[in-house]
């Protein structure tokens, strides 16, 4: 399996931020989406995984291939640590939460309700949801937001177990998650050039009104 991104451009609030788009990245490895604030990390993070779409260009795999782990951890704060995950094992059409518990360190938080939880222990449920998916794409965004350094080591560890196991990951991070094989692609060279403005607007798609 390999990813295939083809001369893709994505636009935020209406304005074009990225163009001209292109990588490939085979199983087993790992991308880090580098760039100052604002070049558009996330808004290629979105669009890959199909909650936006692209003004132009292709994807080779669809929305449904890709686990897009977000800023926010998208948890239900009444529901327990366990019963997030189950809820999403059911979305995602798998089954045993288990794994998802055990690797993440969060059996011993399990009946917590995630409104509960600190922090860092919301960010390791949020991470864990991944585990859960059972998708070959991984995509994150800034995912070791308020770990410390031993969740960092031990996402990194699973980010690897992951890449071992035959799947992928794109990520957009400021820290090093100890991925040394990684390959990484700095999106300043893809900046949208602002006079494409009018034919963002022409294709009548603006975020703001979504
Ligand atoms: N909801 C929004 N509406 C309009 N414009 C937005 C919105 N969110 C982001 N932008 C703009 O889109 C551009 C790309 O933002 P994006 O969040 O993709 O950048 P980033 O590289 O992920 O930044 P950071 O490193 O700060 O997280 C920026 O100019 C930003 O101001």
């Amino acid at each position: 399996m390999e990813l295939r991104v083809t001369d893709l451009a994505c636009a935020r609030g209406g304005l074009p931020v990225l163009e001209g788009v292109s990588f490939a990245l085979a199983a087993g490895r790992a991308l880090i989406l580098r760039g100052p604030n604002g070049v558009g990390k996330t808004t290629l993070l979105r669009t890959l995984a199909g909650l936006q779409p692209a003004l132009e260009g292709s994807v080779s795999h669809p929305p449904e291939t890709i686990a897009y782990a977000a800023h926010a951890d998208g948890l239900k704060a009444t529901l327990s640590v366990a019963e997030n995950l189950a809820f999403w094992a059911r979305i995602f059409g798998t089954g045993d939460i288990a794994p998802a518990l055990d690797r993440m360190h969060l059996r011993d938080l399990a009946d917590r309700p995630a409104q509960n939880l600190s922090a860092g222990q919301k960010r390791r449920l949020g991470l864990a949801r991944l585990l859960v998916t059972g998708r070959p794409i991984w995509m994150l965004d800034e995912p070791t937001v308020s770990l410390d350094t031993a969740s960092v080591a031990l996402f990194g560890a699973v980010v690897r177990e992951h890449l071992a196991g035959g799947g992928l990951a794109l990520m957009a991070t400021h820290i090093d998650l100890g991925l040394d094989e990684a390959e990484v692609l700095e999106l300043s060279r893809f900046r949208a050039d602002p006079r494409r403005a009018a034919d963002v607007f022409d294709h009548g798609f603006d975020e703001a009104f979504l």
